[in-house]
C-alpha cells in the first residue's frame, strides 16, 4: 500500500474482522494462517497504543485548563527540545528509528498545542461575553472559567441530572 487507507465511517470494535485481507485466496493458506497469528499481535499493540494515547490526552487537556486559567502560552518549546532529546536516546536504545520517534512526538504535541488554544480561547472568551464554556477532563465537563475550574452537573439518560 503506498497511499493511506481513510475510513468513511466507525465500526464498533465488536465488527473488527481480524482476518480482513486483500490477500484472501492468493497465499499458500499456511502462509495466510502464519500472518494472521501476527498479525494478531499487532492488533493489541494497536488496541494498547489508542488507550495510551487516549490517556496522554487526558493529561495533557488538564495542563491546558491550567495553562488558560493561569494565562501561560499554549507551547512551551525547552519543554518540548528535552522531550525529544530523551525520545531520541530512548528510541535509540529501542532499536527505533529516532527521526521517526521524533516525527511521532512532534505530530502529537502539534495537536496538543491545538487543544491548548482551543481551551485557551474559550477561557478569553468567558471574560469577553460572559457566556461561559464547558470543557472535557478525563471525560468529566467543567466550567473553563477564570475561576477554579468546578465541575458541573451533566444530564442523565433518564432525563435527570447527576453530578460527576
Ligand atoms: C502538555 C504541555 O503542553 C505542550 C505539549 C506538550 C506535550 O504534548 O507533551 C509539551 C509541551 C507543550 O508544548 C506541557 O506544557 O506540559
Amino acid at each position: 500500500m503506498t497511499e493511506p487507507i481513510h475510513a468513511s465511517a466507525n465500526l464498533s470494535v465488536e465488527a473488527f474482522d481480524p482476518g480482513a485481507s486483500s490477500l484472501t485466496g492468493a497465499v499458500d493458506p499456511a502462509v495466510m494462517a502464519e500472518l494472521l497469528s501476527i498479525r494478531s499481535s499487532i492488533d493489541n499493540f494497536d488496541a494498547t497504543l489508542v488507550y495510551l494515547l487516549a490517556e496522554r490526552f487526558k493529561a495533557t487537556q488538564r495542563v491546558g485548563v491550567l495553562k488558560a486559567k493561569h494565562q501561560l502560552p499554549a507551547g512551551d518549546p525547552n519543554r518540548e527540545l528535552a522531550q525529544i532529546q530523551r525520545l531520541r536516546a530512548l528510541a535509540e536504545s529501542a532499536h527505533l528509528d529516532p527521526a521517526f520517534a521524533e516525527k511521532f512526538l512532534n505530530f502529537i504535541i502539534s495537536e496538543v498545542i491545538h487543544h491548548h488554544q482551543a481551551i485557551s480561547e474559550s477561557h478569553s472568551a468567558v471574560a469577553a461575553t460572559g457566556v461561559v464554556p464547558v470543557v472535557s477532563v478525563d471525560g468529566q465537563s467543567f466550567v473553563a472559567a477564570p475561576a477554579e475550574p468546578t465541575k458541573i452537573s451533566q444530564p442523565k439518560s433518564d432525563g435527570g441530572t447527576q453530578s460527576q
